[in-house]
Protein backbone atom coordinates (compact mmCIF):
# COMPACT_ATOMS: atom_id res chain seq x y z
CA UNK A 1 0.00 0.00 0.00
CA UNK A 2 1.45 3.36 -0.43
CA UNK A 3 0.44 7.15 0.80
CA UNK A 4 -0.30 10.03 -1.11
CA UNK A 5 2.80 12.19 -1.67
CA UNK A 6 2.44 16.13 -0.29
CA UNK A 7 5.03 17.07 -2.58
CA UNK A 8 3.50 15.32 -5.90
CA UNK A 9 6.48 13.58 -6.19
CA UNK A 10 5.98 9.78 -6.49
CA UNK A 11 4.17 8.04 -3.40
CA UNK A 12 6.13 6.87 -0.81
CA UNK A 13 5.76 2.65 0.03
CA UNK A 14 5.28 1.60 3.37
CA UNK A 15 8.13 -0.43 4.69
CA UNK A 16 6.75 -3.83 6.81
CA UNK A 17 8.28 -4.36 10.14
CA UNK A 18 8.26 -6.72 12.42
CA UNK A 19 8.48 -5.58 16.35
CA UNK A 20 8.65 -7.87 19.38
CA UNK A 21 7.30 -6.89 22.54
CA UNK A 22 9.55 -9.39 24.95
CA UNK A 23 8.41 -9.76 28.35
CA UNK A 24 10.14 -11.20 31.27
CA UNK A 25 7.84 -13.76 33.18
CA UNK A 26 9.41 -13.30 36.35
CA UNK A 27 8.31 -9.36 37.09
CA UNK A 28 6.80 -8.59 33.40
CA UNK A 29 9.74 -6.27 32.68
CA UNK A 30 10.02 -5.04 28.77
CA UNK A 31 13.32 -5.64 26.57
CA UNK A 32 14.49 -2.49 24.73
CA UNK A 33 17.57 -2.31 22.57
CA UNK A 34 19.47 1.04 21.35
CA UNK A 35 19.77 1.09 17.73
CA UNK A 36 23.21 0.24 16.07
CA UNK A 37 25.80 2.46 15.06
CA UNK A 38 25.44 3.06 11.04
CA UNK A 39 21.40 2.83 10.74
CA UNK A 40 18.72 5.85 10.82
CA UNK A 41 18.72 7.18 14.75
CA UNK A 42 21.56 4.84 15.69
CA UNK A 43 21.65 5.18 19.57
CA UNK A 44 18.33 5.99 20.27
CA UNK A 45 15.94 3.16 21.95
CA UNK A 46 13.58 0.85 20.69
CA UNK A 47 11.57 -2.77 20.64
CA UNK A 48 14.05 -5.21 18.57
CA UNK A 49 12.72 -6.32 15.39
CA UNK A 50 12.81 -5.27 11.70
CA UNK A 51 11.76 -5.49 8.42
CA UNK A 52 10.28 -7.84 6.55
CA UNK A 53 11.59 -9.58 3.83
CA UNK A 54 9.82 -10.83 0.40
CA UNK A 55 8.03 -13.63 1.39
CA UNK A 56 7.92 -13.76 5.05
CA UNK A 57 5.45 -13.58 7.70
CA UNK A 58 6.03 -11.21 10.58
CA UNK A 59 6.44 -14.28 12.61
CA UNK A 60 9.18 -15.58 10.49
CA UNK A 61 11.07 -12.04 10.21
CA UNK A 62 10.87 -11.34 13.96
CA UNK A 63 12.45 -14.83 14.30
CA UNK A 64 14.94 -13.83 12.07
CA UNK A 65 15.89 -10.50 13.28
CA UNK A 66 16.03 -11.92 16.87
CA UNK A 67 18.54 -14.11 16.00
CA UNK A 68 20.53 -12.11 13.84
CA UNK A 69 20.64 -8.92 16.12
CA UNK A 70 20.36 -11.05 19.63
CA UNK A 71 21.24 -14.56 19.32
CA UNK A 72 17.50 -15.89 20.71
CA UNK A 73 15.33 -18.06 19.02
CA UNK A 74 11.47 -16.88 20.00
CA UNK A 75 9.45 -19.54 21.05
CA UNK A 76 5.94 -17.79 20.38
CA UNK A 77 4.49 -14.86 18.65
CA UNK A 78 1.88 -12.97 19.92
CA UNK A 79 0.14 -10.50 16.85
CA UNK A 80 -1.20 -7.83 19.13
CA UNK A 81 -1.39 -4.62 17.53
CA UNK A 82 -0.60 -3.11 13.82
CA UNK A 83 1.00 0.59 13.72
CA UNK A 84 2.05 3.46 11.30
CA UNK A 85 4.57 6.12 11.21
CA UNK A 86 5.94 8.67 9.06
CA UNK A 87 9.82 9.39 9.10
CA UNK A 88 11.43 11.45 7.37
CA UNK A 89 13.82 8.53 6.16
CA UNK A 90 10.82 6.10 6.02
CA UNK A 91 6.95 5.54 5.99
CA UNK A 92 6.68 2.54 8.24
CA UNK A 93 3.70 -0.19 8.88
CA UNK A 94 4.83 -1.57 12.31
CA UNK A 95 3.39 -5.29 13.35
CA UNK A 96 3.63 -5.55 17.14
CA UNK A 97 3.77 -9.22 18.52
CA UNK A 98 4.33 -10.08 22.07
CA UNK A 99 6.87 -12.57 23.01
CA UNK A 100 6.81 -14.06 26.11
CA UNK A 101 9.12 -17.44 25.37
CA UNK A 102 12.68 -17.54 23.36
CA UNK A 103 15.51 -19.88 23.79
CA UNK A 104 19.33 -18.74 24.42
CA UNK A 105 21.32 -16.40 25.51
CA UNK A 106 21.23 -12.57 24.73
CA UNK A 107 24.47 -11.41 23.00
CA UNK A 108 24.41 -7.73 21.67
CA UNK A 109 25.54 -9.24 17.67
CA UNK A 110 25.46 -5.64 16.38
CA UNK A 111 27.19 -4.00 18.72
CA UNK A 112 23.85 -2.42 20.91
CA UNK A 113 23.38 -2.59 23.85
CA UNK A 114 19.90 -4.11 25.78
CA UNK A 115 17.84 -3.00 29.25
CA UNK A 116 15.19 -4.59 30.41
CA UNK A 117 12.97 -1.89 31.69
CA UNK A 118 9.44 -1.54 33.77
CA UNK A 119 6.96 1.43 32.37
CA UNK A 120 7.88 4.16 32.23
CA UNK A 121 10.72 3.81 30.63
CA UNK A 122 14.13 5.01 32.32
CA UNK A 123 15.62 5.06 28.99
CA UNK A 124 15.72 7.84 26.38
CA UNK A 125 15.39 9.00 23.57
CA UNK A 126 12.66 6.30 21.87
CA UNK A 127 11.61 6.18 18.35
CA UNK A 128 8.36 7.70 18.38
CA UNK A 129 6.71 5.11 16.46
CA UNK A 130 6.63 3.50 19.65
CA UNK A 131 5.04 5.60 21.62
CA UNK A 132 1.63 4.47 21.20
CA UNK A 133 3.00 0.76 21.88
CA UNK A 134 4.13 2.59 25.34
CA UNK A 135 0.66 4.23 25.80
CA UNK A 136 -1.26 0.73 25.47
CA UNK A 137 1.47 -1.58 27.81
CA UNK A 138 1.10 1.39 30.23
CA UNK A 139 -2.68 0.80 30.17
CA UNK A 140 -2.99 -2.43 30.16
CA UNK A 141 -0.63 -2.08 33.35
CA UNK A 142 -2.99 0.65 34.85
CA UNK A 143 -0.17 2.94 34.69
CA UNK A 144 0.04 6.78 33.78
CA UNK A 145 1.22 7.55 30.38
CA UNK A 146 2.83 10.88 30.16
CA UNK A 147 3.98 11.04 26.27
CA UNK A 148 5.90 14.25 26.65
CA UNK A 149 8.04 12.77 28.78
CA UNK A 150 9.34 10.69 25.54
CA UNK A 151 8.49 13.43 23.06
CA UNK A 152 10.84 15.89 25.15
CA UNK A 153 13.89 13.52 24.98
CA UNK A 154 13.26 12.88 21.53
CA UNK A 155 12.59 16.61 20.59
CA UNK A 156 15.92 17.52 22.29
CA UNK A 157 17.85 14.55 20.17
CA UNK A 158 16.72 16.25 16.76
CA UNK A 159 13.35 14.58 16.24
N1 LIG B 1 12.82 -2.36 15.37
C1 LIG B 1 12.04 -1.30 15.57
N2 LIG B 1 11.81 -0.43 14.56
C2 LIG B 1 11.03 0.62 14.83
C3 LIG B 1 10.43 0.82 16.11
N3 LIG B 1 9.69 1.95 16.10
C4 LIG B 1 9.82 2.47 14.85
O1 LIG B 1 9.29 3.48 14.45
N4 LIG B 1 10.64 1.66 14.06
C5 LIG B 1 11.03 1.93 12.67
O2 LIG B 1 10.93 0.77 11.88
C6 LIG B 1 12.00 0.69 10.95
C7 LIG B 1 12.78 -0.57 11.26
O3 LIG B 1 13.86 -0.66 10.45
P1 LIG B 1 15.30 -1.18 10.91
O4 LIG B 1 16.29 -0.29 10.26
O5 LIG B 1 15.38 -1.34 12.39
O6 LIG B 1 15.22 -2.62 10.27
P2 LIG B 1 16.37 -3.63 9.86
O7 LIG B 1 17.05 -4.10 11.11
O8 LIG B 1 15.71 -4.67 9.00
O9 LIG B 1 17.36 -2.69 9.05
P3 LIG B 1 18.30 -2.85 7.80
O10 LIG B 1 17.83 -4.06 7.04
O11 LIG B 1 18.08 -1.55 7.06
O12 LIG B 1 19.66 -2.96 8.39
C8 LIG B 1 12.85 1.93 11.13
O13 LIG B 1 12.45 2.93 10.21
C9 LIG B 1 12.48 2.38 12.55
O14 LIG B 1 12.59 3.78 12.67
C10 LIG B 1 10.69 -0.09 17.15
O15 LIG B 1 10.26 0.03 18.31
N5 LIG B 1 11.51 -1.13 16.83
Amino acid sequence: MTELSTTGAEPRKYTEVAVGVLIRESDNALLITSRPAGKPRAGWWEFPGGKLEKGETVEQALRRELQEELGITIANCIAWKVTEHSYTHALVRLHWCKVTQWTGEFEMREGQQMSWQQLPLTVQPVLEGSFPVLQWLSEERGLPFDVAQYANAALADGL
